[in-house]
């Protein structure tokens, strides 16, 4: 049975006071919250113990990066090793953000993968096409590539610690969102690349990002290849979040 996930990415926001403040009010919603979704909060490093702290065993907790290396002379960077040492279950990898405004490649990507799994982390891989690729007819072709490079060096078990996050970057941030039949679509499409890779396409949990808002999370968390979302800017409110969280 596929996990029904709801990840929160808070991107570079957030602070002491918010923390406390949403989380309070999450937790809050999320104990009386009976639908076998898995929630994660996924703030900037430096709030993850504190979020982990105020979550308890109402969410989980991630970091958005790791690092492709395992340790050493790496300014700025946090291993995934550190992540799992103070207490966080998941890591983002590949994020769009990444990839665009610090040059991340799918080489890279496929590092921190590899990094990820040796410190037993469950993984978010994001994927997505731009407005330019989909409008070329590109998308699935796009999605296929990065899932094939990302995902290179995954086998037998690992494949547990997989979830795949599709988000077209067009629908980052911008209030266009897909449509729950082609969001449904490239799905549908990457469950058949996991299988062509030998991973068990059925048993892994995939989510969609961009721009999901509690007016639309239902429709889209309704087709049958989408496991849950990867939430931004909706993230940040409780009650815009805790209704996403209800959707599922
Ligand atoms: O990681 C989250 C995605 O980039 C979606 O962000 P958004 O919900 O603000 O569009």
């Amino acid at each position: 049975m596929r996990r029904k996930i709801v990840a929160a990415n808070w991107k570079m926001n957030g602070s002491n006071d918010l923390a406390k403040a949403l989380i309070g009010e999450v937790g809050k919603g999320l104990a009386t919250l009976d639908n076998g979704v898995e929630v994660v909060i996924i703030p900037p490093a430096l709030y993850v113990s504190r979020v982990r702290q105020l979550a308890g065993s109402e969410a989980g907790v991630g970091v958005q990066d790791i690092a492709p290396w395992s340790q050493g002379a790496y300014t700025g960077e946090i291993s995934a090793a550190m992540a799992a040492d103070v207490g966080c279950q998941f890591a983002i990898v590949g994020h769009s953000e990444r990839r665009e405004l610090f040059g991340e490649t799918d080489a890279v990507i496929a590092d921190k993968v590899s990094q990820g799994l040796a410190a037993e982390l469950d993984l978010i891989l994001c994927v997505g096409e731009t407005l330019a690729q989909r409008e070329a007819g590109l998308a699935v072709d796009v999605v296929s590539a990065q899932l094939k490079e990302a995902l290179k060096s995954v086998s037998g078990s690992g494949w547990k610690h997989i979830v795949i996050a599709y988000e077209p970057v067009w629908a980052i941030g911008t209030g266009k969102t897909a449509t729950a039949e082609d969001a449904q679509a490239v799905h549908q499409a990457m469950r058949r690349v996991l299988a062509d890779m030998g991973a068990p396409a059925q048993e892994v949990s995939l989510l969609y990002g961009g721009s999901v808002k509690p007016d639309n999370a239902a429709e889209l968390f309704a087709q049958p290849d989408i496991d849950g979302g990867l939430i931004g800017g909706a993230s940040l409110k409780a009650s815009d979040f805790l209704a996403i969280c209800e959707a599922v």
